[in-house]
């Protein structure tokens, strides 16, 4: 089953690939052309040694000197021409993917984050660069490296078994490199990403390290994730070194061979002086794609993986399907059977669960931790899908609006406010690259977060960036519930909304569910205070997953003593808030 999904995440990638065909025939063809281009330097030996330095004509070296300096030229466009190629075949290949690659690794970082989801888009960017790297580039020459051998082997057989031996035990070298690289690579890659990730986390929670005096500790932990990665960076660095150090000197020996041994047949007059030297020289040109694939492994392995990361990712994460446009639907909220498994859990955290929510109603969905009560919220956003039952919106169920489109519909305050690098109005906006400045104010007036947008030092367009301009949490609130109201969405879920809130914005909060239910808008609160349920009509009661009441709120609260006489105790429902 796994593999089958990796199969089709590859072939998903070779369709994208092929997208290119007709260019790599362009290359492979400008490939042809270089490549017996490359034949002037040795005949231009040949003919210089023979011909010129036999004869002494001055006429015949500058003849041939100027048609040299022509077919390099011709040579070096070529080249210029085919790497410029294979430039735009990366680029486009990975511009044909961006997107794709994002909503996937969004679409599974949302649902089960890992640190191979989160290298998603460094992979995509691995594998474009082996696609515009030289070392490509050599396995478009390696099919012309037998020209080069003829060659040799029309000057002297010898010469040509000399060439085709010496190129064996590269050859075999370069195969013993990648079989001894792939695991201490693949494993310094893992070991890196760890040790990224780690990072990454130490860095976003810098605040609580500094503040419980964890600096010494996350340094331990960084160190020894650093280490492991560190480790079999050295061991494959020194592998690789052994064989590039390998190939070069066998290289270099190779190519005095060829000298030596033509010298040799030349005193026993089999060949002339510039077949020696072409044979040489024809050598380093066979010989050029084998060691630069050597030299460039890292390249090579990175990219491989990256595809066999991304082959894995676009398997797990099928495209999504294009869907019909519905129109605006209606705040009715219909949910039956609803069981909802957390990702990669075997426990469902939601067991059977039924309710209705009709426009103008809010509707508080209360329950001790672990309830479940996030989980509706992730459920009923279209984060997490039912593995049971269904969720629909005014008649159709979640799935089918798409969750762009969902999204727009319902709106989402999450527990603990996450707010992008850009300006509050884009924020507010969901990053909307333009604004629309009229409905971030509108959603902004009703969060009740005008005013205090207001006195930041550039309003709505103060820039939120890591590390500057610090909101507290309940500005942070207001602003993440500015957001969820944007663009009038028919249902806001709010996931405990109150948790940062002080009186004015417990006050703000409410004014805004009474203005949604106003117009025919329907709200849910996921709550533990008992001032955010102030303005629900409705209450769901969960607890260990299950549905322990649902109804009108005070016939709900009237129904759990316990409950009802501690709601009914705290100021905030006697027309206060806590
Ligand atoms: N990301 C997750 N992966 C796996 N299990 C999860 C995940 N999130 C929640 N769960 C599990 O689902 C169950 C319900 O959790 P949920 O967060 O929905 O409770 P809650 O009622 O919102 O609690 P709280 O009031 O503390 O926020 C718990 O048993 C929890 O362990």
């Amino acid at each position: 089953m796994q593999s089958d999904l990796v199969k089709r995440g590859a072939a998903e990638l070779r369709q994208v690939r092929k997208r290119s065909r007709g260019l790599y025939w362009a290359v492979a063809l400008f490939s042809l052309f270089a490549n017996l281009l490359m034949l002037t330097g040795p005949l231009y030996m040949l003919q210089v040694y023979d011909r010129v330095l036999g004869s002494g004509s001055e006429e015949t070296l500058i003849a041939l000197s100027v048609l040299v300096v022509f077919l390099y030229g011709v040579m070096g466009l070529l080249d210029y021409t085919r790497g410029r190629i294979m430039a735009r075949v990366g680029a486009r290949f990975q511009a044909d993917l961006d997107r794709r690659v994002f909503d996937a690794v969004v679409r599974k970082s949302a649902v089960a984050p890992d640190i191979k989801t989160n290298a998603g888009l460094a992979d995509l960017e691995a594998v474009q660069r082996l696609m515009t790297s030289p070392v490509l580039m050599a396995a478009f020459d390696a099919p012309w490296t037998p020209i080069f051998f003829a060659a040799i082997f029309l000057f002297h057989p010898m010469l040509g078994w000399l060439a085709v031996g010496g190129a064996l035990v590269l050859v075999g070298i370069t195969a013993a490199n990648q079989l001894l690289l792939r695991e201490s690579q693949a494993e310094a890659g893992v070991a890196g990403q760890a040790a990224g990730a780690m990072s990454d986390q130490i860095r976003v929670e810098a605040e609580m390290v500094q503040a419980m005096g964890m600096r010494d500790a996350a340094f331990t932990r960084w160190q020894k994730a650093r280490g492991r990665a560190l480790e079999q960076q050295v061991r494959a660095t020194d592998v690789g070194g052994t064989f590039t150090a390998m190939t070069k000197t066998l290289r270099l020996f190779l190519q005095s061979a060829m000298l030596g041994l033509g010298a040799w047949l030349v005193l026993q007059n089999q060949m002339t002086p510039g077949a020696m030297i072409a044979g040489s020289i024809l050598l380093g040109r066979a010989l050029a794609p084998v060691e630069l694939a050597l030299n460039q492994w890292p390249i090579v392995q990175r990219g491989r993986l990256g595809w066999a990361n991304l082959a894995e990712l676009l398997g797990a994460v099928g495209i999504e399907p294009s869907r019909t446009t519905l129109p605006k639907p209606k705040a009715r909220l219909t949910a039956k059977g609803l069981t909802v498994v957390p990702p990669g859990e075997k426990q469902a955290a939601l067991k059977s669960i039924a309710f209705q929510v009709e426009p103008g109603q809010a509707v508080g969905v209360i329950g001790p931790s672990g309830a479940g009560k996030s989980t509706l919220a992730r459920t009923l956003t279209g984060v997490w899908p039912p593995a049971g039952g269904s969720v629909r919106l005014d008649g159709a169920a979640l799935e089918h609006y798409g969750t762009e489109t969902l999204g727009r519909h319902i709106g989402y305050l999450p527990q603990r406010v996450q707010l992008f690098d850009g300006t509050i109005a884009e924020n507010i906006a969901r990053l909307s690259p333009n604004p629309d400045d009229a409905k971030v104010v509108k959603a902004a007036k009703m969060a009740a977060a005008h005013e205090m947008i207001l006195e930041l030092p550039q309003g709505y367009d103060t820039q939120i960036r890591a590390g500057q301009v610090r909101l507290s949490g309940g500005q942070m609130q207001r602003i993440g519930l500015a957001r969820a109201l944007y663009d009038d969405p028919v249902i806001v879920v709010l996931d405990e909304p109150n948790s940062n809130l002080d009186n004015i914005g417990s006050q703000a909060l409410n004014h805004a569910i009474r203005q949604m239910k106003a117009s025919e808008r329907s709200v849910l609160i996921m709550a533990h205070r008992p001032a955010a349920i102030q303005e629900c009509d409705m209450l769901l009661v969960l607890d260990g997953g299950m549905r322990m009441a649902f109804g009108p709120k005070d016939e709900v609260l009237a129904g759990m003593v316990k409950n009802h006489r501690e709601i009914k105790q705290s100021p905030a429902h006697s027309g206060g808030v806590t």
